[in-house]
């Protein structure tokens, strides 16, 4: 069996000039296995992603992907992602977004009407982003996604701005990634329930630091991972 995993994160850590740190952070993730990230506003849950996706510089230990390293500002093969506040092009039509950004691709019809079809704008493909609401922007941020075989999708907050039902399609959506797929997905989320019922491995961060890491299925049947969060918190402070 392959000891390389989907993601590794060695002492992962950022210090930004105002003195904040970021990490030290230790994980893997396996293929077919979502990783939730949790923690209070200003944890940093983005942070931790955007060094994952080489948008933020390490200013300790390593982070690779599928045993690739990870360097900032340049293209790591195998990881892709939606941020907060996806950009896209407000002039250009969804289907031109998704051919916008992957200008070495030329994407058919077929293939930006079946990825907006996922996503659940099949009917509004023609239509210019600047239009869209903000659930909407995301589920075309999440067609971009679907349309690379990255193995590692980083996504964060990616429920922010989805209605119910959006939000059951979001989790379904992340299940056929890692389950059917066999990608691997790390998710963060205010939601705790939906990070319950999505991920294998849930990861608190509290402070800039890990605070509590573990298998969901090893919350046991009478501790939810929101009762955990309140009392671990509490520790903290
Ligand atoms: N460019 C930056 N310069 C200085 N400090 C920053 C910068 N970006 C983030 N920070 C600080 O790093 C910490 C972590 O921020 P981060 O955005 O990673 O948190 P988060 O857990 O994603 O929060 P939220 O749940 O509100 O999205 C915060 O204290 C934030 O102010």
């Amino acid at each position: 069996m392959s000891t390389t995993h989907a993601l590794s994160v060695t002492g992962a850590i950022r210090r930004y000039r105002n003195g904040t740190e970021i990490g030290p952070f230790q994980l893997d993730v396996r293929e077919g296995q979502c990783l939730g990230l949790v923690g209070s506003n200003g944890a940093g849950k983005s942070t931790l992603m955007r060094m994952i996706l080489g948008l933020e510089p390490l200013d300790g230990g390593t982070i690779s992907v599928a045993g690739n390293p990870v360097r900032r500002g340049r293209p790591t093969p195998g990881v892709t992602g939606m941020l907060e506040h996806p950009a896209l092009f407000g002039s250009l039509s969804a289907a031109d977004n998704l051919r916008a950004a992957f200008p070495s691709r030329r994407l058919g019809n077929h293939e930006t009407s079946e990825a907006l079809r996922r996503v659940g704008l099949g009917e509004v493909g023609r239509q210019p982003a600047a239009a869209f609401s903000l659930g909407m922007r995301q589920r075309l941020a999440l067609a971009r996604v679907l349309l690379t075989d990255a193995g590692l999708i980083v996504l964060d907050e990616p429920t922010n701005g989805l209605d119910p039902i959006g939000i059951r399609w979001l989790l379904d959506l992340v299940r056929d990634m890692t389950r059917a797929e066999g990608r691997a997905v790390i998710l963060s989320s205010h939601q705790l329930h939906d990070v319950q019922v999505v991920a294998d491995h849930y990861l608190m961060v509290a402070d800039g630091r890990p605070l509590v890491a573990g298998a969901i299925a090893e919350l046991g049947a009478i501790t939810t991972l929101e009762e955990l969060y309140f009392s671990s918190l509490d520790h903290v402070e």
